[in-house]
């Protein structure tokens, strides 16, 4: 796969705080790319210097192998805040302005309004619209001129679940027609439903990256409770899966490494004469995963 953006050892400080701190990272050509963190973890700052909005302090990034130029920024379409659209003017007209101003043709006005789900309301003034519809509008805004790839910095802050739907659905339809999409989010279920590929960043710094199954992966735990649990635990130490355990009173969590379940626990048990009394397999909350990822 092309990579489309590449990221080495990128810093920007402001005073003493350093905002993002020698950051490297690849978004390969045709993924959903999410940078998950925290507020204030840097992910607008990153945002900011790979679109020349912010001068990076050190290190560098490339757009399709080159260097940042009006002919790459042609190709990146991009919202780091909501565009200044005028209110009194309809949805059609106003990407008639955005085209205008970006040099871009109108041909591609209707397409955008039918690809972004306005076409049957661009002739509503941008004040009527609801919030979830002026997300979407700005999406249409920022795709004038067919883009390879969408910048997005928070793209459903302050929207209701309808429009959060809304939205994330058309971030997966622009990506199934090629495009690369990058986007920052402090929220871990939105980039679990939405991304390929996440980046988690924590006090301005790369914790882990890669793609979201292997990151935030559902992981499972087991509790398990016995009449004795000495035996337990000593058979746990021994066996190669156990990933990780931990008694709490009278019971053992535990997780196991991937590809054994419960029923490979319970197996090995029975085989050194041990009866659990009770096996029960719990899903990790996503948040607590998250939140561990971020520790500091
Ligand atoms: N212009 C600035 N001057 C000084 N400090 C700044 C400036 N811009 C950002 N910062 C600081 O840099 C750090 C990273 O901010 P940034 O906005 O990139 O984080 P973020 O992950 O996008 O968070 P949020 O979701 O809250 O925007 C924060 O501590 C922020 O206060």
């Amino acid at each position: 796969m092309a990579i489309v953006l590449s990221i080495d050892n990128l810093s920007k400080k402001y005073g003493s705080l350093k905002a993002v701190d020698n950051l490297s990272l690849q978004v390969e050509e045709g993924s959903i790319y999410g940078l998950l963190g925290p507020n204030g973890s840097g992910k607008t700052t990153t945002l900011g210097m790979v679109l020349d909005v912010i001068r990076p302090s050190s290190g560098s990034f490339s757009w399709f192998g080159d260097g940042i130029s009006k002919a790459t920024k042609h190709r990146v379409g991009a919202i780091l805040e909501t565009p200044n659209f005028y209110p009194y003017l309809t949805a059609k007209r106003n990407l008639q302005v955005i085209a205008d101003n970006k040099g871009a043709n109108h041909d591609n006005i209707d397409k955008m309004l039918d690809l972004v789900g306005l076409g049957t309301r661009s002739h509503t003034t941008y004040k009527g619209y609801s919030l979830g519809m002026k997300q979407r509008l700005a999406l249409a805004a920022a795709m004038l001129n067919d883009p390879e790839v969408l910048v997005l910095d928070e793209p459903t802050n302050g929207l209701d679940p309808q429009g959060i739907a809304e939205v994330r659905d058309l971030i997966l339809r622009i990506a199934s027609q090629g495009k690369t999409i990058i986007l920052a989010s402090h929220l871990l279920d939105e980039v679990e439903k939405v991304c390929t590929h996440v980046a988690v960043l924590r006090s301005g710094k790369l914790v882990t990256n890669g793609p979201v199954g292997n990151i935030v992966a559902a992981k499972e735990q087991l509790i398990i409770s016995a009449e004795e649990l000495a035996p337990v635990l000593q058979l746990l130490e021994r066996l190669p899966y156990i990933a990780q355990f931990a008694q709490e009173k009278d019971y053992i969590i535990l997780t196991l490494q991937e590809g054994y379940s419960s029923i490979d626990l319970n197996r090995d048990m029975f085989a050194q004469g041990i009866v659990l009394s009770q096996i029960v397999t719990r899903r990790k909350s996503l948040e607590k995963q998250f939140l561990e990822i971020i520790k500091p």
